[in-house]
């Protein structure tokens, strides 16, 4: 049976003194995806920071296999925690190889060179991402969807054992989305454990067991997914009447009032 690799407890989180968060609990076991929604500025990325040490807790835990990572380096931390944040900007025209090798920043000694095992890894993700066409590409001149495949392959080159992405998929064309989806749950299944947060209901029924509802920085749900995204759920979390269809073997979230002769939009 897998075991909880992630814990949080009690944790407040925010910025400075002021709390965006307030006693969230959870765990994630190895190998599972955990989809985390909320309406815009519940508290997701502030929850993520907060995971990744970008931003001190206020209060409570975050254990790691057990471990409290409060005195984690940044190193420790990178080599359990990779980050996939909302639209990474692109400054600096590096190649696509030379930015995803930086994901194995926390691996390599900092004054040391990529070794052969390094190299292998870099093209490893590249193929998995199917990116390794862009290798020579410079990351400053490929568009906003394969840059965003780039920052996730670079995740994946720390070989981290919690891949957290928030939004992942908000810049990408439907068939880019369908394939980080796609990813995500191969991922999963291979071991990782993945947090997405997602504005999309559907995503979280298309690559997460197990989903939180996160509100005015509160979990107010978490569950199988199945469970835990119902009509009235959903319909509370974003405070507009919303209902859950099956289709051919796929689970949608769709307004569950529609005018009569027009569409919903
Ligand atoms: N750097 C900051 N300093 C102070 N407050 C901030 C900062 N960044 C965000 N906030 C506030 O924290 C709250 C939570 O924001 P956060 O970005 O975590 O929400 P979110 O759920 O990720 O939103 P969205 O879905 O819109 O991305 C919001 O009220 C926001 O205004």
């Amino acid at each position: 049976m897998s075991t909880d690799l992630l814990q949080v407890e009690a944790l407040d989180f925010g910025y400075g003194r002021k709390a965006v968060g307030k006693g969230v609990s959870f765990t994630c076991r190895e190998g599972e995806a955990l989809a985390l929604l909320g309406p815009n500025g519940s508290g997701k990325t502030t929850l993520f920071k907060t995971l990744l040490g970008l931003l001190p807790p206020l209060a409570g835990r975050i254990r790691v296999a057990g471990e409290d990572i409060r005195d984690w380096s940044a190193a420790q931390r990178a080599r359990s925690f990779g980050y996939v944040p909302q639209a990474a900007p692109g400054y600096f025209a590096f190649s696509v190889y030379e930015a995803v090798m930086m994901g194995r920043t926390a691996r390599i000694g900092t004054f040391s060179a990529p070794a052969a095992r390094d190299r292998q890894v870099v093209e490893r993700v590249l193929d998995e991402m199917g990116i390794a066409q862009l290798a020579e590409r410079a990351y400053t001149e490929i568009s906003g969807g394969e840059r965003q495949l780039v920052v996730i392959a670079r995740a994946l080159a720390q070989e981290p054992r919690i891949l957290v992405l928030d939004e992942p998929t908000a810049s990408l064309d439907f068939g880019n989305q369908v394939l980080v989806l796609e990813t995500i749950r191969r991922l999963a299944a291979s071991g990782l454990t993945v947090i997405l947060s997602t504005h999309h209901p559907d995503q979280a029924f298309a690559c997460a067991e197990r989903s939180a509802l996160l509100k005015d920085g509160r979990v107010v749900a978490i569950g199988a997914t199945g469970e835990t995204l119902t009509d009235e759920s959903l319909s509370a979390l974003y405070g507009t009447p919303l209902t859950v269809r099956h289709i051919d073997g796929w689970t949608s979230c769709v307004p569950a009032t529609r005018r009569s002769g027009s569409h919903a939009f």
